[in-house]
């Protein structure tokens, strides 16, 4: 079977492609944007392409005509996608546009990764039926992409998942794990938001959480996440205190003491019963997910 992953370079990408190749059914295809960034180059073909190029996209798939696809490039960074909305829409919502339009020929599964940030964060933790309402323009962007999935006529599946920690080689994206540590480990002071509630997920359980998706050929939407909710104040505080690092230099902070462009949902966190009953998904505790990060670092 031919798996063709998107945004490979990035967290949870340059994670799905061992998981992937560990089992001999597949057959991998990674696509990301520019030179291959992953530690392992051998065993799986790479394509960059620019997602945002319908001819490439189209080229791409007709190309490898793959059976499954897990859709996880995007432009993440929350605050450019407020600041510059034309790139957001073209990354997020064209592109998946793309996808999905060259993979009609070949009836491939979509697996398309989505967020806690299509909800408004007013009544988490949120199980898959609840109604979204983006406040953000990079959750509207996922909603909008989100509801293309929804309405294609390829077999699908929505893998939300909510504040992602892990380690990847060049990423562009921040990990609270690193900096806490990073900056304590300097005796720098960070302020820390203690009114946002999150499920954190290690990323090397939403990579394991997709391969079941796509393994069950399990179609609709799933949350998929860690178990545990915490504020970032907490992650912060339970790193330091596993890296032994002083917490007296963590400062509890409201988040409207931060000026961010984009505005950040209070309390999300999933439910994740779905997955674990349907998939057999079992994600780590945070504290587990410290460990394994912290052998990474
Ligand atoms: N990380 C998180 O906390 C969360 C992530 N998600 C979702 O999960 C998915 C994976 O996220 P994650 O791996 O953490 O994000 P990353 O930002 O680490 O990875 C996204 C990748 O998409 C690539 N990309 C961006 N634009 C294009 C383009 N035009 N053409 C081709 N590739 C492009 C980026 O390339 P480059 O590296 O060159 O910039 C990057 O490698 C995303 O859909 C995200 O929205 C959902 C909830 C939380
Ligand atoms: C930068 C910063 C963040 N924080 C907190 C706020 C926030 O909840 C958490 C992470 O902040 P960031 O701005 O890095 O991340 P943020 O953009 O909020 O992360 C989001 O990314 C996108 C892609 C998603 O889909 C979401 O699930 C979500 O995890 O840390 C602080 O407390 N102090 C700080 O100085």
């Amino acid at each position: 079977m031919k798996v063709l992953i998107t945004g490979s370079n990035g967290l949870l990408g340059q994670h799905l492609i061992p998981v992937f190749l560990e089992d001999s059914r597949y057959q991998v295809i990674a696509s990301g944007r520019g030179p291959n960034r992953l530690p392992r180059q051998a065993g799986y073909t790479y394509e960059a392409t620019n997602l945002r190029d319908a001819t490439s996209v189209k080229h791409l798939l007709d190309k490898h005509q793959p059976d499954i696809i897990i859709h996880a490039a995007a432009m993440t960074q929350v605050d450019d996608c407020e600041r510059n909305k034309d790139l957001c829409w073209d990354t997020n919502v064209a592109a998946t546009r793309y996808l999905l339009k060259a993979a009609e020929k070949h009836n491939a599964f979509i697996i398309f990764l989505s967020t806690d940030f299509v909800f408004d964060g007013l009544q988490g933790p949120y199980a898959e039926d609840a109604a979204v309402n983006p406040i953000s323009y990079y959750g509207s962007s996922k909603v909008a992409a989100e509801n293309m999935v929804r309405g294609s006529s390829l077999p699908w599946a929505i893998v939300r998942t909510v504040l992602v920690y892990g380690i990847a080689a060049d990423s562009k994206r921040s990990n609270i794990i690193t900096w806490v540590k990073n900056n304590l480990e300097q005796g720098k002071k960070l302020k820390v938001v203690d009114d946002q509630w999150r499920t954190p997920t290690l990323v090397q359980d939403l990579a394991a959480g997709c391969k079941l998706v796509a393994d069950k050929n399990a179609t609709g939407i799933f949350h998929i996440s860690g178990n545990e909710t915490l504020t970032p104040y907490q992650m912060a505080v339970q790193t330091a205190d596993y890296f032994k690092l002083n917490t007296q230099l963590l400062e509890k902070v409201d988040a409207k003491s931060f000026t961010q462009p984009a505005k950040r949902p209070a309390k999300t966190g999933f439910v994740i019963d779905k997955a674990v009953n349907e998939l057999g998904y079992a994600p780590h505790s945070f504290e587990e997910g410290l460990e394994i990060v912290a052998k990474e670092i």
